[in-house]
């Protein structure tokens, strides 16, 4: 069956429907990264976003349920060049296809997604329309395209209900905007005794755990948009506890202690965006999913300073928030899928806690 995807500057891709046969509007975004791609579909961030991956043929190793991110898909979308018909890999349950139609993901294949995502890089980030009905109504589609934005998403991909997830060390209370399963895996590995509360979470009742650390996560949308969130952190951010936060959790602190964030203009999404440690002046090859960014400048210079630099392009990928334990990245140090460079800034989490408690 054909399949249209229009995007809002008018352009008409025609190809092959994939998955759930289905009409959507979603904001559409790119990911550069080669594998990864049931990652890529469990991440919470991309809830309310339909994602293009770039490398040309997805799907040949299958679906294997135990590296999913989170109980499901989330993205309103998949956009490929060529889905793999057969999965070739002994830990494969079945194929990508079954799995978009299981977990009812519309999308396309046999589009030009390098000329794709050209467009999105040139004139950025924008809406689109997908289709299987080859007489849609174009003038509807520009309107209900225009009409679109992420709304409300951290709502819907936090936990309903605070659990626990036991552990022999220190405890971390964590607000879930979106976990990745990876991210939990990493804090437990590391033996602590993990709290998982929803977005809604009161500081007060946080606090009064009294936690030895806190965890802030990923979560989709524009983080400007969670208000009451931004005013719960800031009272974190007054308590003495340590705090680390990972993307959506970093520009939420950014926000909560006077900074601001943008839409940058196509984000960065893939496995392979170098950043610099200032500290050490190292760099590491890092995993990101983001299409909003801190304002370092905006941040007053005695609440925080630039930790962590993006070396494509100079833009925030981290903070270290002066006289506090605090310290947030815009990158994915839990990376699945991705490089683990990174992960040092889990231990370093851990010594956070430990300087605390000195
Ligand atoms: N992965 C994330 O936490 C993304 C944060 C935010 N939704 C953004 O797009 O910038």
């Amino acid at each position: 069956m054909k399949a249209y995807l229009l995007l809002e500057d008018g352009t008409l891709f025609t190809g092959r429907s994939i998955g759930a046969v289905k009409e959507v509007v979603s904001e559409i975004v790119f990911n550069t990264s080669m594998t990864g791609y049931l990652e890529v579909l469990t991440d919470p961030s991309y809830a309310g976003q339909a994602v293009v991956m770039t490398y040309p043929l997805i799907g040949n190793y299958g679906i294997c349920r135990e590296d999913m991110e989170s109980g499901r898909a989330w993205p309103d979308a998949f956009i490929v060049r060529e889905l793999a018909e057969l999965a070739s890999n002994f830990r494969s349950r079945e194929t990508l296809q079954q799995f978009l139609l299981e977990e009812d993901v519309p999308g396309i294949e046999g589009i030009d997604t390098r000329a794709l995502t050209k467009i999105l890089r040139e004139r950025g980030t924008m809406n689109g329309f997908l289709t299987t009905n080859p007489d849609f109504d174009r003038e509807e589609a520009m309107r209900r395209m225009k009409a679109y934005q992420v709304l409300g998403a951290v709502a819907r991909v936090s936990c309903k209900e605070k659990y626990v997830i036991p552990g022999k060390g220190k405890k971390v209370s964590i607000i879930d905007c979106g976990i990745k399963r990876n991210m939990l895996r990493e804090l437990s590995k590391r033996g602590l005794e993990l709290t998982v509360w929803p977005q809604d979470a009161r500081a007060e009742d946080i606090l009064a755990e009294k936690p030895d650390g806190i965890f802030l996560t990923n979560g989709p949308g524009d983080p400007a948009e969670n208000v009451g969130l931004i005013r719960e952190i800031k009272k974190l951010y007054d308590s003495e506890v340590p705090i680390f936060a990972i993307c959506l959790g970093h520009q939420l602190m950014a926000l909560a202690t006077g900074g601001k964030t943008y839409k940058m203009k196509y984000g960065h999404r893939g496995g392979n965006h170098p950043v610099r440690d200032l500290e050490s002046g190292r760099a590491y090859i890092s995993a990101q999913n983001h299409g909003y960014a801190v304002d370092d400048k905006s941040l007053d210079p005695k609440v925080a300073e630039t930790r962590f630099v993006n070396v494509n392009d100079g833009t925030n990928e981290g903070l270290a928030y002066c006289g506090k334990n605090i310290l947030t990245v815009q990158f994915h140090p839990e990376a699945c899928p991705g490089p683990h460079d990174t992960s040092y800034l889990f231990d370093h989490f851990l010594d956070m806690m430990e300087v605390q408690h000195a």
